[in-house]
């Protein structure tokens, strides 16, 4: 860690931000991260702001989190009913919604990016972010795979922009990966940590590499079991058991990725490809295409690699 701070502290940038404690948040994109960050992120009392691109939309993030919340009282609040759905109401009237990313970052500490994998629309984002969020606003992207500081290239405060990789379930998955570019202030990587302790969650550092730390060694992984499925040498449902049992992982790698949507999976590795063409790591699987061709994206679309329903 001390190694990683210098690293860091020699980015820092002449900005006169100082540590910022984050209460008041905006999450951009309501689909399954952004949801699950911004429950936590209420549930742990900060002023949350979630924004989409539409009303049903947001009416479904919603949804998702009570519904999420629900089973979180459940185990919680076992024997006192009425007191988990007093905390279930207090959790949602920390939560707002909005269509207006505009209005949305007024007052906010963090801005935390949860839509789509693409790097161009991410900088579009951002950049219109920057021009109308406050001066002391911290912008965080939750990226998969995308190099941070490609995302804030697309900004004038590189000083206060970092990453916040959540796992999903996010209420569930206690690790938060903190990145640091090369600059990131010292002030707001600090921030960003303190603000996934204050989440609840065990945050570690990690410096701006392709699939940061667990990503790097999780592909690979996943990869290799779609290879020896093709390759005939296991069936998918003995490769689940076996890492299941052997290992002691919570879900195999298909029932992982169904879960994790296909698409996600396939738009990694397809940017990946891009960036190391000659890796052979990042070849193309034709199962994988052919499952995402026909819309079976895994366990949001009823199947996948197994079925649904
Ligand atoms: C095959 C080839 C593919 C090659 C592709 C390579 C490219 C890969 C690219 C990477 C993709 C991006 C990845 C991303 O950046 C990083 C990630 O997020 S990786 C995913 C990490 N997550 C995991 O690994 C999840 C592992 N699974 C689990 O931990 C558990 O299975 C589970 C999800 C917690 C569910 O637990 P189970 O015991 O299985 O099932 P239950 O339903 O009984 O749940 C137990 C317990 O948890 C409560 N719970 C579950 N979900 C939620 C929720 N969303 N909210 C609240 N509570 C939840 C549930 O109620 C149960 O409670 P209990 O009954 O025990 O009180
Ligand atoms: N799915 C995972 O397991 C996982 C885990 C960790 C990180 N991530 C990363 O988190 C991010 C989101 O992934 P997800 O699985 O939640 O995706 P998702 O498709 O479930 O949700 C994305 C949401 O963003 C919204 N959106 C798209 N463009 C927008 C814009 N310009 N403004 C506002 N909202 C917009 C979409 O309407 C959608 O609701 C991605 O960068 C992904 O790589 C995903």
């Amino acid at each position: 860690m001390a190694f990683f701070a210098h690293q860091i502290r020699r980015g820092f940038s002449s900005s006169a931000v100082r540590n910022v404690v984050i209460k008041q948040v905006t999450i951009i994109g309501g689909g399954q991260m952004g949801a699950g960050i911004a429950q936590v992120a209420a549930s742990t009392g900060h002023s949350v702001t979630l924004v989409d691109t539409s009303d049903d939309i947001l009416k479904k993030s919603i949804k998702t989190i009570e519904g999420s919340l629900k089973r979180v009282v459940k185990k919680k609040f076992a024997d006192k009913p009425e007191a988990g759905e007093e905390f279930i109401q207090k959790v949602l009237k920390n939560v707002s919604t909005s269509t207006d990313v505009g209005s949305a970052v007024q007052g906010s500490d963090l801005v935390l990016e949860a839509i789509v994998e693409n790097l161009k629309i991410k900088q579009d984002l951002f950049s219109r972010l920057d021009k109308l969020a406050p001066a002391h606003t911290i912008f965080a992207s939750n990226t998969s795979s995308l190099p941070i500081s490609d995302i804030s290239s697309a900004t004038n405060r590189l000083d206060r922009f970092g990453g916040l990789h959540f796992f999903n379930p996010v209420p569930m998955m206690k690790l938060v990966e903190v990145i640091g570019t090369s600059t990131t202030s010292q002030e707001t990587f600090d921030s960003l940590l303190n603000f996934s302790k204050v989440l609840g969650k065990t945050p570690v550092s990690c410096k701006d590499t392709p699939g940061f730390i667990v990503n790097r060694l999780f592909v690979p992984y996943l990869y290799e079991a779609i290879r020896l499925y093709e390759r005939g040498h296991g069936s998918k449902e003995d490769i689940d058991i076996a890492m299941k049992l052997g290992v002691g992982y919570p879900m195999g790698p298909f029932e992982l990725s169904d879960y994790i949507g296909l698409d996600t999976i396939k738009f990694i590795m397809d940017g990946w490809r891009e960036m190391d063409p000659d890796n052979t790591l990042f070849a193309p699987s034709e199962l994988m295409d052919k499952l995402v061709a026909e819309g079976k994206l895994g366990k949001k679309t009823g199947e996948g690699f197994y079925k649904y329903k």
